[in-house]
């Protein structure tokens, strides 16, 4: 569909449906008529209770048109059969397929991209096998200890998705293992994580989907050198997880390399190898495949129809709702807890790099706002920091909290008539009340006017399964809101200029001839005075 979607009778629609958008104030607004009950979807492990965004039967019935007018679903289906999605019409570009969600379809007889599910099987089955050698002690460090700790190198991509799900799951580690991250090329970074390790127990796995990026290469090289100071030989500690024909294929260098393809975007990749190896080190493999499975089950659900049942859609369409008929321009993502303390760091490089786009896939300029400025903390930790913002600032955030009903270690306690949990739950469900309904007030600095719109993803229990889910929830939702502003959700060119300026800067240090005649150069002697 080349017509811009602003120019479509449903978007003029909606544009009149957002005049007067539900009233979350009004008297019996939440209350009284089941609206609470009735406004909740469920898709795999998850639910979304959705009453306390602004809108209504109608507004609910435009999304169905919405979706069904842009074919959103059906073009959800092109991308995990193996559409070639990631380009844009008539200029060059990456020209790819998108098949992250091939990297989980493990589980059904005909997934729908075999060649490059079986390409993840293999992949699998090769971590499967060095994790038994490790766990067998058949591997062991250069000094003979066995493994115990390893130590993830990489950057965006390469690190939030992994990062965000090892957090989230350390309650299910394996005992006696852990998991490092090293990420920024700010020197302090490497030195404090490698001084906190004992490196002849240590795995240091490189993950670069390039093999090119200039921190990762440099974090490597520090890593290599403290292994060096030590007496250790990094080639029996060392692993890669890089790109097919990347620079970094080369089995001499490292004790083990798996491989990832350039179907799965760096940050659509954590169900690829990128995150599979530090997960089914820590956590082991029985609970690396429950949370594939957990992803699987959300690709699948996406395929629903019917939005009102497919919750990957719905809260795709709450975000286009919030952002471009009631002009909201950023996203709040607060989990109510504290394992997925680095989901929301995740989610804002899989959104604003996807979608923070103003050409579309037809390389025209775009005709609405796009991808949102995404952000969020753990609660409730906000609520003692920006939520004074949120109830009473002149910005309106949309908010999507996460939370349990239960918590992952069992270990709670009543301390004055209630567990933490319930406290944490009841704190969660009291600012989206607050939020929406607002209060009045003699005093008005004491007054919250309310109509916040929130959304709240509630899950039983952060497994491993639900985390599959909800990283799959995420992906989905982001790639759905890109298929109707008509963007390509996969490339990410924004970030070349920077890159390319470093490098100059980088070659005037190097060769000792900054005269200042760049603008760079200029501020460098500037910086450095
Ligand atoms: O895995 P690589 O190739 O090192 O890239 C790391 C990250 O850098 C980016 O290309 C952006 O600079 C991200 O898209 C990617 O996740």
């Amino acid at each position: 569909m080349k017509t811009k979607p602003t120019e479509t009778t449903i978007w003029q629609k909606l544009i009149r449906l957002a005049e007067k958008p539900y009233d979350l104030t009004a008297p019996g607004a939440l209350s009284g008529s089941g609206r609470i009950g009735t406004m909740v979807c469920r898709s795999a492990g998850l639910r979304l209770l959705y009453a306390m965004q602004r809108v209504d039967e109608q507004v609910l019935t435009a999304f169905q048109e919405l979706a069904d007018g842009f074919d959103l679903v059906g073009r959800f289906q092109e991308m995990r059969g193996g559409a070639v999605l990631n380009r844009i019409d008539g200029w060059p570009s990456e020209n790819r397929q998108v098949l992250h969600t091939a990297s989980r379809d493990l589980f059904s007889e005909n997934p729908l991209a075999p060649a490059a599910t079986a390409q993840a099987k293999r992949e699998l089955t090769q971590l499967e096998r060095f994790i038994w050698e490790v766990d067998e002690r058949h591997l062991l460090g250069s000094t003979g200890k066995p493994f115990t700790t390893m130590v993830n190198i990489g950057i965006g991509g390469s690190d939030l998705g992994p990062r965000a799900v090892n957090e989230a799951l350390r309650a299910y580690y394996r005992p006696g293992r852990q998991v490092r991250f090293v990420a920024n090329v700010d020197p302090d970074d490497a030195s404090a994580v490698l001084a906190s390790v004992d490196l002849s127990e240590t795995l240091v796995t490189i993950v670069s989907k390039s093999g090119t990026t200039l921190e990762t290469l440099t974090n490597e090289e520090l890593a290599r050198s403290a292994y060096r100071s030590g007496g250790l030989d990094p080639a029996r500690h060392f692993l890669a997880v890089t790109g097919v024909g990347s620079p970094m294929e080369d089995p001499q260098r490292y004790l083990r390399s798996f491989a990832m393809f350039d179907y799965i975007g760096g940050r659509y990749s954590t169900t690829s190898m990128v995150g599979c190896v530090t997960l089914g080190f820590a956590l082991g493999m029985e609970h690396l495949y429950a949370f594939l499975r957990g992803a699987a089950e959300m690709d699948e659900a996406a395929g629903h129809p019917a939005v009102r049942d497919n919750l990957p859609l719905l809260l795709a369409l709450f975000g286009i709702w919030n952002r471009n008929f009631l002009g909201y321009p950023t996203l709040a993502i607060l989990p109510y807890s504290q394992a997925l303390h680095r989901f929301p760091a995740h989610l804002q490089q899989c959104d604003m790099e996807s979608n923070g786009k103003s050409i579309t896939r037809f390389g025209e300029p775009v005709s609405a706002a796009t991808g949102p400025i995404v952000w969020g903390e753990p609660g409730t930790n906000g609520q003692h920091a920006f939520y004074q913002l949120l109830h009473q600032g002149t910005e309106i955030v949309p908010v999507e909290f996460i939370g349990f009903r239960e918590n992952q270690y069992g270990q709670d306690l009543p301390v004055d008539g209630t567990s933490s949990q319930q406290k944490l739950i009841a704190n969660l469900l009291a600012q989206a009340v607050a939020l929406a309904s607002g209060r009045d007030h003699d005093n008005p600095n004491r007054r919250f006017a309310g109509n916040r719109p929130s959304s709240i993803i509630v899950g039983n229990r952060l497994d491993p399964r639900t985390m599959g889910n909800l990283l799959a929830l995420y992906e989905a939702k982001i790639v759905m809101q890109g298929f109707v502003w008509q963007i390509n959700s996969f490339d990410q060119e924004g970030v070349q200029l920077g890159k390319q300026l470093a490098t100059e800067l980088l070659d005037l240090l190097k060769s000792g001839t900054n005269n200042g005649s760049t603008i760079g150069g200029e501020l460098l002697r500037e910086f450095e005075k």
